[in-house]
């Protein structure tokens, strides 16, 4: 038994071992540069990180379109994120990048902007704090701007990484990340059961946990409220179609069959007399017993005396009376359809059977702990209520109305959406004259009858304001990703919770470090070649000037310059340096390499990016006006490509150049990178890899005030 256990089986899965991967190794036999041969993975290890493979773009494309599946080694990552959209293997992954891709159109990434500007002003406060100071990592402050915008963007909440120095989702992100990179590099830590042996595996345990644990707390309960409430949105908007739909059918037929007389006849004469008869006929025991309310009074044509049941005090102010109402009678008045048909059939106008279940998903979010944490969203909207209303001190009276509607506007839409209206700093903010107007319109409507039925409304002008003002209305909610993938995934019939989960996860863990590390090095850049960085302010002085106005979109499009450096950082330092790929078939590519199937293929972005083959001879150095328009001229799609090529490319892309070039331009509008001059045109990080690639030093950078 011994015996069998400690030579026999070894051999008998070394010999098995080289036997399934005989072609690998005849191929790799083939690669001129020789050297060593590992005991049981004989050659096959120069799949990995072979220069010959990886960095000739011809090759890369044809790597990056036809290797889909990402390499067995990142199995130590998916059993962190299950099977999100990046690590899926490919039939779990081709779906859902179609429901993705729909979800980083340049309109939604565009919608993110004001997230960016308001984290990137956060980012650039903290950061002044440190002006004047000696060099210091930059990174923690730099990494909370990338969590705090992906989780805003992706799941419209605040976690406020940037107010909390240690940020527990931050510290278990890089744990993990440090110890799936440890497992993907040592062999011993590959097999589950040896791990299981080894102290890594303890805080792999805990950090997975307490990552989850993040994802629901914050994530879970909104991912299943917005779920649920789309979900019955849904099912109650195809109901109403349906019924709007049998009608109409009904209607069609009705009308094939009357005459021209006979149609005006019934519409001037028949109908409206049908319907008065109706009317009173359904109230019959509302006329009897307004008849008995003792002040008598008005009878009006239509309704009679049931008016007087609309605020009579005699049943509104007894208590007793009250309690028994608010228990029994859970339905709204019919009037409030008017308010139903802008807010659709969120609670608080819900007819019972749609509120009910909304009522049970709603209530959790509410709890004092979810609620406590918005403390944070009401001191910052206060403070900014106290100023404008402190700018008023000493002036004659005024009205209070438009600074406190504007603080809780601020305040409502910043906890229940996640976006920053800013309404208190624009006097004339579009969602609150939106708002109002609907209101008015609604108020009209319930208080004039002929505004009331729908056909007749639509002739009078008021249709056209309202019609506006609920599309203006519906254009401010912006979609989180959440609710893009809900939408996209195919709503009631799409994603599960736990699908929803895995994506939400991975595009923050795919959007966090990459971005920060871009960022980072960018700054580090711009440290090392201070005219760059004097080009890069006089650029942000031309567009901005003296004033503190907010970053707008079109500002991005004036910024040319910077985009060239950070499009040259992302060049000599791509934040994810290579991919590994799955070959799953034999691939022969255009250089006569064959890669055998089942091995693993580097894609080194690195190494692509300093090829002087396509970047001439000094591909080494920093040159952002290389991607001026006139010089720029791209010899092969794969010479560039910080954010991979081919159809399993980053999604983000878009959202990412955003995001870095947001949180430079609020950063470098108020502090200046203090220079740490590098002595040649080739810049030297010492770099490290963990997933991403990173600067060793943390990104020390020091800063000076610029005003
Ligand atoms: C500078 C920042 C970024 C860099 C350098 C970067 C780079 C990459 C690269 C190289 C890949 C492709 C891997 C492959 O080909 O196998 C990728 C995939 C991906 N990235 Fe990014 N990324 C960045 C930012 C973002 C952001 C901000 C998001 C989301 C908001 C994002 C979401 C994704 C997703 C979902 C995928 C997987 C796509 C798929 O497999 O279909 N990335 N990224």
């Amino acid at each position: 038994m011994l015996l069998l256990l400690f030579v026999a089986v070894p051999v008998l899965w070394v010999l098995l071992f080289r036997y399934r991967r005989r072609r690998m190794y005849e191929l790799a036999s083939k690669i001129p540069d020789g050297g060593l041969e590992l005991p049981v993975i004989g050659a096959a290890h120069k799949f990995i990180g072979t220069t010959e493979v990886a960095t000739d773009p011809v090759d890369l494309e044809m790597v990056l379109k036809t290797c889909l599946e990402k390499d067995d080694l990142h199995r130590f990552l998916r059993n962190i994120i299950g099977y999100g959209g990046i690590f899926a293997p490919v039939p779990i992954w081709r779906p859902r990048r179609k429901i993705l891709l729909p979800a980083f159109s340049p309109k939604i990434v565009d919608s993110f902007v004001p997230v960016f500007v308001d984290q990137s002003r956060k980012l650039a406060e903290k950061l002044e704090e440190r002006a004047g100071e000696n060099k210091f990592s930059a990174w923690p402050f730099i990494s909370s701007y990338t969590l705090d915008s992906v989780c805003e963007t992706a799941l419209g909440v605040k976690i406020n990484a940037q107010g909390n120095d240690k940020s527990p989702f931050l510290v278990e992100l890089n744990s993990i990340l440090q110890l799936a990179c440890e497992r993907i590099f040592h062999l011993w830590l590959q097999p589950d059961w040896l791990y299981k042996l080894f102290p890594q595996h303890k805080k792999h345990e805990h950090s997975v946990k307490a990552l989850h644990s993040f994802t629901n707390d914050v994530a879970n309960p909104i991912v299943i409220i917005k779920y649920h409430k789309r979900s019955s949105a849904l099912a109650a908007r195809a109901k109403a179609a349906k019924e709007v739909l049998a009608k109409l059918g009904a209607a069609k037929r009705a009308g094939r069959k009357c005459g021209r007389v006979t149609m005006l006849l019934l519409l001037f004469v028949a109908v409206p007399v049908l319907w008065v008869l109706l009317f009173r006929y359904r109230r019959r025991r509302m006329y009897e017993l307004a008849s008995k309310i003792p002040d008598g009074g008005l009878e009006l044509p239509v309704i009679g005396a049931a008016h007087k049941f609309i605020g009579t005090t005699e049943v509104a102010t007894d208590p007793v009376d009250l309690e028994m109402v608010l228990k029994t009678c859970l339905e709204k008045d019919d009037l409030h359809r008017f308010l139903r048909n802008i807010i659709g059939y969120g609670g608080i106008f819900a007819p019972v059977p749609i509120w009910r279940p909304r009522r049970k998903i709603l209530l959790p979010a509410f709890s004092p702990k979810i609620v406590d944490s918005f403390v944070p969203v009401f001191v910052d909207q206060s403070r900014k209520l106290a100023e404008k209303l402190e700018e008023r001190a000493g002036e004659n009276k005024f009205s209070a109305w438009p600074f406190i509607s504007s603080y809780t506007l601020d305040s409502v839409c910043e906890t229940a959406l996640g976006v920053k209206i800013n309404a208190q700093g624009n006097d004339k903010s579009p969602f609150l004259v939106e708002l109002n107007s609907i209101l008015q319109l609604a108020c009209e409507r319930i208080f004039h009858l002929w505004l009331q039925p729908d056909w007749l409304y639509k002739l009078f002008p008021q249709h056209k304001k309202h019609e506006h003002s609920v599309k203006a209305l519906h254009s401010f909610t912006n979609d989180t990703f959440l609710d893009l993938l809900i939408h996209f995934s195919g709503g009631e019939k799409g994603y599960s919770n736990l699908e929803l989960r895995e994506e939400i996860l991975t595009l923050t863990i795919a959007a966090t470090d990459t971005s920060a590390t871009a960022v980072g090095y960018t700054l580090k850049m711009l440290a090392k070649y201070p005219d760059i960085q004097q080009k890069v302010l006089q650029e942000l002085d031309e567009v901005f000037g003296d004033s503190d106005r907010l970053f707008e979109k079109e500002d991005l499009m004036k910024l040319k310059y910077l985009e060239r450096v950070v499009k040259e950082t992302l060049r000599l330092f791509p934040p994810v340096p290579f991919i590994i790929r799955k070959v799953e078939e034999e691939v022969s590519l255009p250089s006569g390499r064959v890669l055998p199937a089942g091995s693993g293929v580097v894609v080194t972005i690195w190494g692509a990016h300093r090829d002087p083959h396509y970047w001439g001879p000094d591909a080494e150095q920093f040159d952002p006006d290389r991607f001026l328009p006139e010089r720029f001229d791209l010899k092969h799609p794969c010479s560039y490509m910080p954010f991979s090529n081919g159809p399993r490319n980053c999604v983000g892309y878009q959202y990412a150049l955003m995001s870095i070039k947001i949180a430079l331009t609020s950063v470098l509008r108020s502090c200046r990178v203090v220079p740490d001059m590098e002595p040649s045109a080739t810049p030297q990080i010492r770099v490290k890899l963990d997933i991403m690639m990173k600067a060793v030093d943390g990104y020390e950078i020091a800063l000076e005030r610029r005003k």
